[in-house]
């Protein structure tokens, strides 16, 4: 039995920081980082079911076209994962009145779109990317055991001797994303990426304004590092931890994200949300076909 310092439910019934209920959540998980986005998601259902608000995690539940989807605002980070990630899994795998964990396990499909920043110089402003790989600057899955046991370890050493990875910088941790998702989202019009998730905006992706950064050439070795046909492509925030945290909890997940920004040819696009809803639309109609 889960203590209830551990799983904390609130008195409603519902979990402690997303404010949900199990049968309240989808086989298919859309996850977003910046709240507005679910609203613009939940306008394409034909019936929504409830939507939910507690901090910055905005969850609604409808169907697009048959198909039932839950769509979840995560906020910035992969700590917010942590919390998004295990609730989810908490809502599904275990009993809350009970607190034990249930024998048969539900296996959701997390899909998160996000925006990015581009680490190519031939991947332009406004293109799609969908993550066969991620990796983890944050550290997360470090606190958790069996990590090495769904990480690709020999890409992370390859990836640490070609840096020359600082010592003073968390140990990358590299995770590969569903294959039955990809299947599902892979289309010639989006581009195939491996996907580093940074602890921050500014300094862990590179960016100076007044602080000066450990390792000022650090993304120029990212650009140049080539593990068999794999280039790194694109910065974001949580797809590591998504990735993570699903392969050890038995969840698939896949991150797809629009390039709002390039990080090597130092364009930014503010004006991005017509591609963002371009975006959402392309996604719902792969998950409802
Ligand atoms: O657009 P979202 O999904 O928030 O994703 C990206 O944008 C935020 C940073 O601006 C981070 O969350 C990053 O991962
Ligand atoms: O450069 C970028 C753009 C969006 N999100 C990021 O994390 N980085």
């Amino acid at each position: 039995m889960i203590k209830s310092s551990e799983l904390i439910i609130n008195k409603d019934g519902s979990i402690f920081h997303l404010h949900l209920k199990p049968e309240q959540i989808a086989d298919f998980v859309l996850l977003v980082g910046d709240p507005s986005r679910v609203k613009m998601i939940a306008a394409h259902f034909s019936d929504i079911e409830y939507s939910i608000q507690n901090r910055e995690f905005y969850s609604t539940t409808g169907t697009y076209k048959d198909t039932r989807i839950t769509v979840i605002s995560t906020g910035i980070g992969t700590d917010n994962i942590d919390i998004v990630v295990n609730e989810l899994d908490a809502l599904v795998n275990i009993d809350l009145e009970t607190r034990e964990v249930k024998e048969t396990k539900r296996s959701l499909n997390i899909i998160r779109i996000g925006t990015s920043g581009g680490m190519q110089k031939d991947l332009p402003v406004n293109s799609y990317v969908l993550s066969r790989k991620a990796i983890g600057f944050d550290g997360l899955l470090n606190f958790y055991a069996n990590r090495e046991a769904i990480s690709d370890l020999d890409f992370e050493q390859n990836f640490m001797n070609h840096t020359d990875w600082h010592p003073w910088l968390t140990k990358p941790y590299v995770v590969n994303s569903s294959d039955y998702l990809y299947e599902l989202l892979q289309d010639p019009q989006v581009k195939d990426g491996v996907t580093i998730s940074a602890p921050g905006f500014y300094g862990p992706q590179g960016r100076e304004l007044r602080l000066p950064i450990v390792d000022p050439d650090l993304n120029e070795k990212i650009e140049s590092f080539h593990y068999n046909d794999f280039q790194i492509t694109n910065y974001e925030m949580e797809c590591s931890a998504i990735y993570g945290l699903s392969a050890l909890l038995g969840h698939e997940a896949l991150t797809i994200c629009l390039l709002i920004a390039n990080r090597r040819s130092k364009e930014a696009n503010e004006n991005y949300h017509p591609h963002m809803e371009k975006l959402v639309k392309f996604v719902l109609d792969k998950i409802a076909s």
